[in-house]
Parts: C-alpha cells; sequence; structure tokens
C-alpha cells in the first residue's frame, strides 16, 4: 500500500474503534470526539502533505516499489539524511514544531531498529526477524504510532519488583505457544489512542536489573488489540476558535495512560521478552537514538524558528524593540537557533555507515543538543512572557471584538504601534496559547521531559563523556608553567 492520505488515516481511525477514555466516558468515534477531532484533523494534513509535496515526502520502497513515507527512509548516503529530515521539518513547519509526535519520530526508531536488528536476535533469532518485518509492515502500510516507556510512578526509590504492589507495572505473564500475555500499566502514551498501534519500549534513562525481567519487554500491537485501555488526560483543546486558541484548537495531542489487561501479543510482534540486558541496551546499540534524535533536533529547529518569530513579532507590536534588554532576549533566541542549527549540520555532515549499511549521524553533536534543549526550551517561553507582559493577559476573545459595544472599544484601545486591536491581539493570542496557556504550560513540560528526566541524562551525559584529554591538557599545561625554584 502506498503511503496514507489524511482520509485513509481518518477511516483507520474510524474502523479500528480503539479503546480510549476521556473525562469519564469511553469514547464512541474519536474522529469525532471534541478532544480529539482537530489534532486527527492535523494529523490528516500531515498525511495529505505527502501528496501535495511528494518529492519531498515520498520515495520508492525498497521491496515493492511503492511511493512510500519519506520519513521511513533508511538513509545510505548524507544526500538520503537530509532528505529524510527535511520531510521532517516541512511536517514541523505546518505547527511550528508543535506537535511533538509526528509520525516521523517513531517512524525513525521503527527504521533504526529494524535494520539494526541483531541485538534482539540475543534474546530469540526470531526476534530480530520480527523488528525487520515490523519496519518494513509499518512502512508499506504507513502505520501512525504512539509509544510507551515509563512504569507508573509508584516509588521511584525502588525497583519494579521491589514495588510494594510488583504487578502494577505492565510485565510478563505468561508465555504461550503463540505468544505471550502482558499485563499492567504503562505511561505516557502522547497521541494514545488516535494513531494505528503502540511501540512499548523501554526508558533509555531508567537501567534495569535481571529481577527486573519481567518488566522489560518490546513489542508492537494494533491500538484496538482486546484487553488495551487508553485513558487520556483531560483535553487542553477547549472547542474554542483557531483565532482564540490558534495552537490548542489544532495541536493537542493528548497524553495518555496505557493500561493492558492480560493482552495477548503474537510472537511474530515481539522484540525483547523478559530481557533486562537487552532492554538497557536497545536504543543505544541499535542507534534508534541517533536516527530520533536526528529528528528531534530537526523539529526543534523549526520550534525555536516559531519561538523567535513570535518573539519578534511581539517587539515590533508594542515597539519594544529598540531596548537593549529586550534585544538581547531576542539574541538569546537566535544564538539557541544558530546552535542548534550548527549541530545539525555536524551530526549531518560528519555521519558514518554503520554495520548495516545506514548513514548514521554523527552522536556526539545530536547528543549534545538533545540534552541541552530540554534545559534551554523554559527560557524561550519565559522571554516570550517577559516580553509579553499583560499583553498576554489583556486578551479578549474574537467574539468580544464583534460586540457592538464592547468590539470598538478594545479594537482601539489594544491597538499597537503599526497594529489595530484586532490584530494585536491576536498575535498576543498566539504568544499566550505559546507559553501560558495549559497548551503552552505543556509544551513547555513537554520539552523539559522530551528524552527522560535531563537531570539523570546530564548524569549519564557527564559519566560517558571522554574527560581525559582535558584533564591532561591541564596537567600538561601546569607541568609546563615555570617555577619560581627555577
Ligand atoms: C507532556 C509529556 C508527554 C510525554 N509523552 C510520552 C510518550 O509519548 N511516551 C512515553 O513513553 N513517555 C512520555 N512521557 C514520559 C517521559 O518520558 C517521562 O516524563 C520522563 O522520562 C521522566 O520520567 P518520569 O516522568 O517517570 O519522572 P520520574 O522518574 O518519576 O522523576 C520525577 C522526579 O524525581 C526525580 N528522580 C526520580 N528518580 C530519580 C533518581 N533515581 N535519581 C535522581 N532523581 C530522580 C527526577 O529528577 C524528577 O525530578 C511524556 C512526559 C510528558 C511530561
Amino acid at each position: 500500500m502506498p503511503a496514507k492520505t489524511g482520509k485513509e488515516y481518518i477511516e483507520g481511525l474510524k474502523k479500528a474503534n480503539n479503546n480510549i477514555y476521556i473525562h469519564g466516558e469511553r469514547v464512541d468515534d474519536v474522529t469525532e470526539h471534541p478532544a480529539f477531532k482537530n489534532v486527527i484533523k492535523s494529523m490528516a494534513n500531515l498525511y495529505d502533505l505527502q501528496y501535495e509535496k511528494p518529492e519531498k515526502m515520498l520515495y520508492t520502497s525498497p521491496t515493492t516499489g511503492n511511493k512510500v513515507g519519506m520519513t521511513f527512509l533508511q538513509p545510505r548516503t548524507i544526500e538520503d539524511l537530509i532528505a529524510r529530515r527535511e520531510a521532517t521539518q516541512e511536517w514541523a513547519k505546518t505547527s511550528g514544531g508543535m506537535m511533538g509526535r509526528s509520525p516521523d519520530y517513531l517512524n525513525a526508531e521503527v527504521m533504526a531498529m529494524g535494520v539494526n536488528n541483531s541485538l534482539f536476535a540475543e534474546g530469540d533469532p526470531r526476534f530480530a526477524e520480527n523488528a525487520r518485518n515490523y519496519y518494513e509492515y509499518a512502512r508499506e502500510n504507513d502505520i501512525s504510532l504512539t509509544h510507551t516507556l515509563i512504569h507508573p510512578q509508584v516509588n521511584r526509590a525502588k525497583m519494579q519488583h521491589q514495588q510494594k504492589d510488583a504487578n502494577v507495572a505492565l510485565h510478563l505473564v505468561e508465555e504461550r505457544s503463540d505468544g505471550i500475555i502482558v499485563d499492567g500499566i504503562r505511561l505516557l502514551a502522547t497521541q494514545g489512542g488516535i494513531t494505528d498501534e503502540i511501540l512499548v519500549f523501554p526508558s533509555t534513562v531508567k537501567k534495569a536489573g535481571e529481577l527486573d525481567d519481567p518488566y522489560s519487554l518490546a513489542f508492537a500491537i494494533p491500538n484496538n488489540t482486546p484487553g488495551l485501555k487508553f485513558i487520556s488526560r483531560e483535553s487542553f483543546d477547549y472547542g474554542k476558535n483557531e483565532w482564540d486558541h490558534p495552537l490548542g484548537a489544532r495541536f493537542e495531542e493528548g497524553d495518555a495512560i496505557v493500561s493492558f489487561e492480560n493482552v495477548f501479543v503474537p510472537w511474530e510482534r515481539v522484540f525483547v521478552c523478559g530481557n533486562s540486558s537487552v532492554c538497557n541496551r536497545t536504543f543505544k546499540e541499535t542507534n534508534a537514538v541517533v536516527h530520533m534524535s536526528h529528528q528531534v533536533v530537526a523539529k526543534n529547529i523549526v520550534k525555536t524558528e516559531f519561538v523567535l518569530g513570535v518573539a519578534l513579532s511581539v517587539m515590533d507590536a508594542i515597539g519594544i524593540d529598540g531596548f537593549q534588554h529586550v534585544q538581547d532576549k531576542g539574541t538569546e533566541i537566535m544564538l539557541t537557533l544558530e546552535t542548534m542549527k550548527s549541530h545539525l549540520y555536524r551530526a549531518e555532515h560528519n555521519a558514518k555507515l554503520d554495520n548495516s549499511g545506514t548513514m548514521t549521524p554523527d552522536f556526539a553533536a545530536l547528543d549534545a543538543a538533545r540534552n541541552w534543549y530540554p534545559r534551554i526550551y523554559p527560557r524561550l517561553t519565559e522571554i516570550i512572557r517577559i516580553l509579553g507582559a499583560s499583553g498576554l493577559m489583556g486578551i479578549p476573545t474574537e467574539a468580544d471584538f464583534h460586540h457592538d459595544e464592547i468590539g470598538p472599544i478594545i479594537h482601539r484601545g489594544l491597538q499597537g504601534k503599526n497594529l489595530e486591536g484586532y490584530e494585536r491581539v491576536q498575535l498576543f493570542r498566539l504568544a499566550w496559547d505559546l507559553t501560558l496557556s495549559a497548551f503552552g504550560s505543556r509544551q513547555t513540560h513537554y520539552e523539559y521531559y522530551f528524552f527522560g528526566d535531563p537531570i539523570r541524562m546530564g548524569m549519564t551525559y557527564f559519566e560517558n563523556y571522554d574527560k581525559e584529554p582535558f584533564r591532561n591538557y591541564i596537567q600538561d599545561f601546569l607541568k609546563k608553567s615555570s617555577s619560581v625554584k627555577a
């Protein structure tokens, strides 16, 4: 099957009738439900874009000859890497990078694990084959994916097997001749239920020991598998129009708790079964972390461009762009953008072929970027808040502007340097939705925790960094200093 259209994506969701719960109810038709229908439309637009820009968004499948999604491409050259990244950025531009789980993120994971599958054979030779087949299946059917990595937040001071109720977290119940039975809870599936399938994988950051083998699983199943439930948090799409909520009314992806009640997973969909050692090495040894980071850095460049555009527009709107500290804050965003672009350039231009013949970006550059962006993104949104000040609260709705009595008052009263009130408030509502609304606050939280807990990621980064050359440099420098004794 060639790449999906938006219509096919929506029809697929209708037919699947995934088990989704929100606001105390089971969702009948997710594509019509107010909490999901707008983001589903935005996802559909992404799929349609594949056909609006086929030269950028599609390529010829090596197995079927069909036109499939570029974001599934196994890159073999630097040009391939760049082409795949440009497709990511094309998608990201449609939302200003606000759709963190556009399909390209997990397409990169599935591709990397599919082509670098030998690690999975340590558990069972079939598992390596499964990973390869799953990549082809996902690519040829343009499967949309959600994923879940994290055990429930019960007691983080203990391992899973030490928890007071050790069966809360997703665990292996039984191995059968045809597959496995799993049961328990996983967190936190962004776009849970509004995609075709779910990937269950281990966390990169939270390593497990052998006693946690029953929790060490990796598999992929359709989201309508019996026993699978998505329990979504309350929606931040309040059903307002796009003028009032320019981001929340379009790109609210939702986050869901995933419940598995004695769910059957056929063997052909299992990649890791009760093996903490393989789980701990999965992202690194398959290079999935590298290809996913490449997608993330590319997406975050677009996101930073969007933030910069909003900041500059706010400055212009209220005539603050001449003030020194305001310019300096603009510079902070510009430096972030340029630094991210440099990381990306280095990652792509220092890329090398791995053992599977996949052109693999330079991870040192991407690792620095993925550790740094979660720390800097909260500052970027803080800058918008500082610049916008009361303007981020003086934001009547579009309906207020159309009111006979108050419309003319606010149109005049809320004018900007060169903007009428209506235009200025539209801009400031965007700045508010980017930073302060429930949607905007979640974006900041999302970026902070994107790849895991930044504190523990930072500790790992420090541990793995090759520090010796720098210590030696200083030792040599000190040795060469002249002594007063001499
Ligand atoms: C908006 C949003 C969307 C998300 N979407 C997804 C998704 O689609 N799929 C998915 O799988 N996950 C998703 N996540 C989960 C994300 O991967 C985790 O939030 C992240 O890995 C951190 O884990 P945690 O939330 O369990 O935090 P915890 O590990 O519970 O940490 C909580 C706090 O305790 C501290 N802490 C805990 N343990 C230790 C320790 N051992 N040493 C030192 N400090 C510690 C942490 O530093 C942190 O401050 C999402 C999270 C958010 C916020």
